[in-house]
């Protein structure tokens, strides 16, 4: 059998790999280099924490995994779909169907219960679980017929990963999760993605620069400056409920 072009995801277990990409950002008078050629693969079912301090790159990354964005140089595969490559309409069909986003930030629409926020994408997508079963699994079945103002900040954020997962995604990507909340409340949504992650086995990433939150991930990618500094494998991983800031 002929071996695969080296430039190609071959392998079954790798659902992203990244190779020489760079982001320049030209804003007039200054180039920032936001990512300075990031090789990287993640592969399938796994939790990732991408950790490092502000402005490392680390959401310039996750949102070109996303295809929000596009790298300056190199190139990104999803499994055999090379990102880099793909036209407008095979991205918004990527985006659609294969990637779920959380932000820092829940982006509810206050006037629709969660149930109905989450509906707002089952409507739309080609497989979706039951918004009551997406919002059970992040413990918030009791509470669908709330709002959002009737609900906490760690509610709110758990509506917005049913909203996430509710498409049944193949990745999941989400950005500082928990940057808007304590730490109580932050575990119980970790704790959510956690089980998100091992009950549907969607592939996980999350960004933070909490380093306690990189004690629950097989693998901690930490970023300096745009590039990956290190990559670590949590030998035992610790549950979210065990982990506080
Ligand atoms: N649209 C943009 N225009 C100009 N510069 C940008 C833009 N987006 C990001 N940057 C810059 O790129 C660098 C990397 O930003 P990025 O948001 O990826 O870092 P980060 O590690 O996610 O930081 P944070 O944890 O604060 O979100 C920063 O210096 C940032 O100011």
């Amino acid at each position: 059998m002929a071996a695969a072009a080296p430039d190609q995801v071959s392998d079954p277990q790798i659902t992203f790999r990244t190779k020489g990409i760079t982001k320049v950002y030209d804003t007039g008078d200054v180039q920032v280099h936001a990512l300075r050629g990031v090789d990287l693969e993640l592969y399938e079912g796994e939790f990732a924490v991408l950790l490092g301090p502000s402005g490392s790159g680390k959401s310039t990354l996750l949102n070109i995994l996303g295809g929000l964005d596009t790298p300056t140089e190199g190139r990104v595969w999803f499994r055999d779909i090379e990102l880099t490559a793909a036209g407008e309409r095979l991205l918004t069909r990527y985006r659609r169907d294969s990637v779920g986003f959380v932000f820092q930030f829940y982006n509810l629409v206050p006037s629709l219960t969660a149930r109905e926020n989450v509906e707002l994408v089952t409507e739309i997508a080609r497989e979706p679980m039951d918004a009551r079963d997406a919002l059970a699994l992040v413990g918030l079945e009791p509470r669908m017929d709330h709002f959002p103002a009737q609900l906490s900040g760690g509610e709110q954020q758990r509506v917005a990963i049913a909203r996430a997962i509710a498409k049944r995604p193949d990745v999941l990507l989400c950005d500082e999760p928990t940057g808007a909340l304590d730490s109580e409340t932050g575990v119980i949504v970790l704790d959510a993605i956690e089980r998100v992650n091992a009950e549907l086995g969607t592939t996980t990433a999350v960004i933070t620069h909490n380093a306690s939150i990189a004690d629950m991930a097989h693998r901690v990618v930490s970023f300096a400056d745009g590039a990956i500094a290190q990559v670590r494998v949590n030998a035992e991983r610790k549950p979210a409920r065990e982990i506080s800031w």
